[in-house]
């Protein structure tokens, strides 16, 4: 019989393909199956740009941030957004069609790492599906919002109790009938894979794992093969992985490339971070940091590229795989090319998995080049910190030269547009060998040393070195063509299009276009909320759009807290905001401050501060901030009432008092002296700093706006 999705990809999978003869849609994650996210639609260009206004905004129910691409499908925009809702809205108008709650259980927050995000839905054959943090996968009608199917996607075994986590935020992609969806959760301890789903039923079709089962026995998975023979002989039989998994989760980039007729899977860092724990200091740890090359109809594996053998640093190579064709020594090339956290843009030959080449699109230290033969890194031994037992100040750090943001391509330049980055990360070995937690980050990191002390000394230098800007970068010379330099780190993705613009929205809540051939400032609007999403651009009714999510949040203002306003302040207000030529709609004043400081009791009990401080790195910094400091997306806990009191705090931390608004409880990894140690510890921190809260805020509007908090001037 011929199976159902064969009818379907006549349909949608073709108009995916084709997508150019229906511009007015944005039907895929990238647009296109090749996530060049650049649009040929050209009513909006560098000509008018600067009269572009708001056409239509919708305020968003969950102020935390929006990562989300939203779909366009005849004149409906499919937009997934924080805590995995859906809202299907008119896309002239913005008005609500449908919503879909998932009702994702608030304590399921602390299993993830970077914030309760979602990147957004895939549409085939009349049906929208999208992945939710705690592992589902849905499907619903696109016309009425009506459950079509739902499947869990983290089988049972795979968590090894409470050993493992794991949380869905990507965006999921539909090929030849089959949704395909991965995971995240190797801070905490996970074991990566991809599954692949029939779009009509739900029934599971192959799954995927990313590296190999710890007694190298067959998984009944497509990956058995490829594991057993390849990636098994990579790894030390008696490293930390064996019960962490190992890591390699695929958290936001698959991509279908028709052309090659593969799947690219792109894996992410090992679990635990430290490579001396995690392998015994021994192997490649395949497929850690790689692109892997898989059959669309079985997962069986085709070909695979380890862009970071080793990982210790998390350098993830789950960033967005794009395809292009570019003339290469006089011969047109299928290639992709890939700019992961590691610094590196590679040209890749897409059919082969073949390295062409490879150059810094960033500053980095860990490595003094790539062999130009095989494109494997030369590393600077220095950065090697898990195997020479020193500290290292790496960079990229953590988070990436270039993180989730989308990248886009303009095929009239030539040029590939990254919203780059510079934050560093100070890498030092865990004290007394690996030891994991429940409930929290596994890194076999010493997280006393993951924060930064608050001393102005130590906070100016770091603050000098947290960048941010477009680099344009030109993948025939492998170099930089120009650079579009913004206030700091952690702004939006990118849109390219035919009018040769260039859209981003900043960390500063600013919404910009340039122009996409030489970065010239054309058009800004004040957004109120720093922006981390990519654009998209459609048309609705005749008339061209250009949208994108507002909502500050991610892993750098959770994670970094104070230091995270290096681009300015802004108080979450999450929106979808739709631009056109002719819009006329405005946005309601921004009275919100934010979390305002408020004297805190003066009594503080020195004897347990310090390991209040170890146990708030360890268990609340990753969202509540960096050594006790907010950065305007979850409350600022110097501030909070519950400090007040032993009962209250306990109440909220240890029993879990406000899990319905994303608080897990705590009771069950720490101790209750060890809550009371946090809570005193807070109110150190809200003394040391009360004063200079207030002090920043004392301007016209109130808002802490001087970005130098706690640094020499
Ligand atoms: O290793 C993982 O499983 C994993 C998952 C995720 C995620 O699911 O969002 C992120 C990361 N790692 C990560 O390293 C990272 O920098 C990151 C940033 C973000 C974000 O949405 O702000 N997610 C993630
Ligand atoms: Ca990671």
């Amino acid at each position: 019989a011929v199976p159902a999705y064969a009818d379907a990809q006549s349909n949608t999978g073709e108009a995916i393909i084709h997508a150019d003869d229906h511009p007015e849609n944005w039907l895929s994650y990238g647009r296109t199956y090749t996530e060049q996210r650049f649009s040929p639609l050209e009513d909006i260009n560098r000509s008018n740009v600067g009269n572009l206004k708001l056409a239509w905004f919708y305020d968003l129910d969950t102020n935390r941030g929006q990562e989300g691409t939203p779909l366009v499908v005849d004149g409906v925009m499919y937009a997934t957004t924080n805590w995995s809702k859906m809202k299907a809205l008119d896309a002239a108008t913005g008005k609500l069609l449908w919503a879909y709650d998932p009702r994702t259980p608030g304590n399921i927050a602390d299993k993830g790492c970077c914030d309760t995000v979602n990147r957004g839905a895939a549409y085939w054959n009349g049906k929208v599906y999208f992945g939710t943090f705690d592992g589902r996968l849905i499907a619903l009608d696109a016309k009425t919002g009506k459950l079509v199917w739902s499947v869990n996607t983290i089988p049972k075994d795979a968590s090894l109790g409470q050993q493992r986590s794991y949380t869905v935020d990507g965006a999921v992609r539909v090929a030849k009938g089959r949704v395909l969806i991965g995971n995240g959760g190797s801070e905490f301890g996970a074991r990566g894979f991809v599954t692949a789903y029939d779009a009509e039923t739900g029934k599971m079709d192959w799954r995927f794992y990313t590296v190999p089962n710890n007694k190298n026995q067959p998984d009944h998975a497509a990956s058995d093969s490829a594991l057993m023979s390849k990636a098994y002989k990579t790894w030390s039989p008696t490293g930390a992985w064996t019960k962490q998994g190992g890591g390699g989760t695929v958290w936001d980039s698959i991509v279908y490339d028709p052309e090659a007729d593969l799947v690219y899977l792109a894996v992410g860092n090992g679990s635990p971070w430290n490579y001396k724990y995690r392998s015994d200091g021994i192997g490649d740890n395949l497929f850690l940091g790689s692109i892997v090359a898989v059959k669309p109809e079985t997962g069986e594996y085709v070909w695979h590229f380890q862009e970071t053998p080793m990982d210790q640093w998390d350098y993830t190579s789950v960033q967005q795989i794009m395809t292009l064709d570019l003339p290469i020594n006089g011969e047109k090339r299928h290639v992709i090319v890939h700019a992961p956290k590691n610094g590196f843009f590679y040209i890749l030959d897409a059919k082969t998995g073949e390295f062409l080449s490879g150059n810094n699109y960033v500053y980095q230290n860990w490595a003094q080049g790539l062999d130009p033969k095989t494109g494997r890194p030369i590393y600077n031994p220095d950065a090697l910190y898990t195997l020479n037992g020193k500290e290292w100040y790496g960079i990229p750090g953590d988070l990436g030269g270039h993180n989730f943001a989308a990248m886009a391509y303009s095929p009239k330049t030539g040029l590939v547009y990254i919203p780059a980055q510079q934050v560093p990360f100070l890498y030092k070995n865990q004290v007394g060998g690996f030891k994991a937690h429940p409930d929290s980050w596994n890194l076999g990191l010493d997280m006393n040393k993951a924060g930064l002390p608050d001393t102005p000394e130590a906070r100016t230098a770091f603050m000098k070195d947290l960048k941010g800007w477009i680099v344009a970068w030109d993948p025939k010379k492998q170099q930089a063509a120009w650079v579009v330099d913004h206030k700091g780190p952690w702004n939006g993705g990118l849109l390219a299009t035919g009018g040769d613009l260039l859209f981003q929205g900043l960390a500063n809540g600013e919404f910009h276009a340039y122009d996409a051939t030489n970065g010239a400032d054309l058009f800004h609007f004040d957004a109120q909320s720093g922006i981390i999403a990519p654009p998209i651009t459609y048309k609705a009714k005749g008339k061209q759009y250009v949208a994108v999510e507002v909502g500050w949040g991610g892993i750098y203002p959770f994670f970094l807290g104070g230091l995270a306003r290096t681009s300015g302040w802004t108080v979450n207000h999450s929106r979808v905001v739709a631009f056109s030529l002719d819009g006329n709609a405005v946005l309601p004043p921004q009275n919100d401050k934010g979390f305002l400081p408020v004297k805190p009791p003066a009594q503080y009990d020195t004897k347990v501060t310090d390991n209040g401080y170890f146990q708030f790195q360890t268990y609340c910094a990753a969202c509540h901030g960096d050594n006790a400091e907010g950065a305007g997306v979850l409350p600022d806990l110097r501030w909070s009432g519950s400090i007040r009191h032993q009962d209250a705090f306990y109440n909220v931390v240890g029993r879990g008092a406000l899990t319905a608004y994303g608080m897990d409880r705590f009771d069950t990894s720490m101790k209750p002296d060890e809550i009371e140690a946090i809570r005193q510890f807070i109110i150190k921190r809200a003394n040391e700093t009360y004063q200079r809260e207030v002090d920043a805020r004392k301007n016209d509007k109130g808002i802490p706006e001087n970005a130098t908090l706690g640094i020499t001037p």
